[in-house]
């Protein structure tokens, strides 16, 4: 079977990503907390290990709303039809990205809040 060259699929994998922040709502949300986040990060001056941590955090989360995206795809292509395996399909791949952005709230909120507290007992 005919194999399209690298730069070809990294066009497809990209447009994906695309399609994605322009179809799905809680992608561009995952999008401004992350941009939010960066600049906290920045202000607060965050150690290596810490920047490390939170762009591991950004990669899983969105990873998963892509993931979850093709999911969803995948079933309306499927069936249009209430099935019940459907509804386990959607709702676990969104239950995916819940735990990983409940991680991601917790983790940032054991980086941040010490840092911001400090702050204000200066
Ligand atoms: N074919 C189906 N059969 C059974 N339940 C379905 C079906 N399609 C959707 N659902 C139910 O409706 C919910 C919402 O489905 P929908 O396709 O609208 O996702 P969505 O709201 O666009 O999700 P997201 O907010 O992640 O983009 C699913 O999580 C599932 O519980």
């Amino acid at each position: 079977m005919h194999k399209d060259p690298f730069y070809k699929s990294l066009g497809y994998a990209i447009s994906g990503i695309i399609q994605c922040i322009q179809k799905e709502r809680n992608i561009k949300i995952h999008l401004v907390f992350m941009f939010l986040v960066i600049i906290c990060g920045f202000l607060f001056r965050l150690s290596i290990t810490e920047w490390l941590v939170c762009i591991l955090l950004f990669g899983l989360v969105i990873s998963l709303e892509l993931v979850n995206t093709a999911i969803e795809a995948v079933v309306d292509l499927c069936t249009q039809e209430y099935h019940p395996l459907a509804k386990i399909a959607k709702d676990t791949a969104a239950g995916a990205v819940l735990i990983s952005a409940i991680a991601s709230v917790v983790i940032g909120l054991i980086i941040f809040v010490p840092k911001i507290l400090s702050l204000v007992s200066l």
